[in-house]
C-alpha cells in the first residue's frame, strides 16, 4: 500500500537556495495489489512522483507511506530495507555498462546475498520473459536501446518486488515488445505485486483497464 497525504516536494535551485514545488498537495492511496496508470503532460510531476515512491527523495513536506511503512527523514536506517521491495524501471535505464545482461539482472540477487546456484535459473528465466535468451554475455553497448530497457525490466522485476514502479517502460520499444512489457507488468500484479507505470502512451494504457493518476502542473487532478 502507497499513502501520500499532502505531500510537497521541492527541489533546491541551482544556487543552493530552495526552488519551487514540483510536486504539491499530493493525498492519495493505492491499495496493496493495485496497478495504476500515472498520467500527465512532459513536467507535470511522474518521475518526481515516482522518486518518491521508490524512496530515491523524501518529501519536504506531508506524510508519505509506502508498502504500510511511514517514510521518515530522521528513520533514514529504515529506508534500504525497504527499498529492497521496491523494483524500479528508470526511464533511462542505469544498466551498469561493464556487466554483461546477465550479470545486470543478478545484480539485485548477488547484492542480496542469494547463492550463484540458486540466482541462475531465476536470472536465465528472466531473460527468457523479456525475450533476451541467447544474449546473456553482451555488454549493455552491445544492445539496441529496446534491448537495455528490456534489460532494466528484468532486473527491476528478478526480485519478485512488492512494488513496482516504472518511468516510461515502453519508450524504446515497438508495438510488440510494448505489449510483451504489458503483459509482464499485469502477471507481476496478479501475483500480488503493486504496479505503478508512468507513461506518455495512449495506446499502452489503451490496452488494459486500470485506474489513472493524472498530474498537472505537480498536483492530482483526477484519480480513479
Ligand atoms: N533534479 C531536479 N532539480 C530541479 N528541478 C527538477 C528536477 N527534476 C525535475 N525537476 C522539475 O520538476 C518538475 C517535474 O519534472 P518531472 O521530471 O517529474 O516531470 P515528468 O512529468 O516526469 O516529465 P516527463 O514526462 O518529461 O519525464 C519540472 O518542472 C522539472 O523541471
Amino acid at each position: 500500500m502507497v499513502r501520500f497525504s499532502a505531500v510537497g516536494l521541492r527541489y533546491p535551485s541551482p544556487d543552493g537556495a530552495t526552488g519551487p514545488e514540483a510536486l504539491a498537495d499530493l493525498t492519495f492511496m493505492l491499495p496493496e495489489g493495485s496497478f495504476t496508470w500515472l498520467l500527465g503532460a512532459s513536467g507535470a510531476g511522474k518521475s518526481s512522483l515516482l522518486r518518491l515512491m521508490h524512496l530515491a527523495l523524501l518529501p519536504t513536506r506531508g506524510e508519505l507511506e509506502v508498502l504500510g511503512e511511514r517514510v521518515r527523514r530522521d528513520r533514514r536506517a529504515a529506508l534500504p530495507a525497504l527499498r529492497r521491495r521496491i523494483g524500479v524501471v528508470f526511464q533511462d535505464f542505469r544498466l551498469l555498462p561493464y556487466l554483461s545482461a546477465f550479470d545486470n539482472v543478478a545484480l539485485p540477487l548477488r547484492l542480496s546475498g542469494r547463492s550463484e546456484a540458486s540466482l541462475r535459473p531465476d536470472v536465465a528465466e528472466m531473460l527468457r520473459w523479456v525475450g533476451l535468451q541467447g544474449r546473456e554475455l553482451a555488454l549493455p553497448q552491445q544492445l539496441s536501446g529496446g534491448e537495455q530497457q528490456r534489460i532494466a525490466i528484468a532486473r527491476a522485476v528478478v526480485t519478485r518486488p512488492a512494488l513496482l514502479v516504472a518511468d516510461e517502460p515502453t519508450g524504446n520499444l515497438d508495438s510488440h515488445q510494448a505489449r510483451r512489457l504489458l503483459a509482464l507488468l499485469t502477471q507481476m500484479n496478479r501475483l500480488g505485486t503493486t504496479v505503478v507505470v508512468a507513461t506518455h502512451s495512449e495506446d499502452l494504457v489503451a490496452q488494459f483497464s486500470a485506474p489513472a493518476l493524472v498530474l498537472e502542473e505537480g498536483r492530482v487532478v483526477h484519480h480513479g
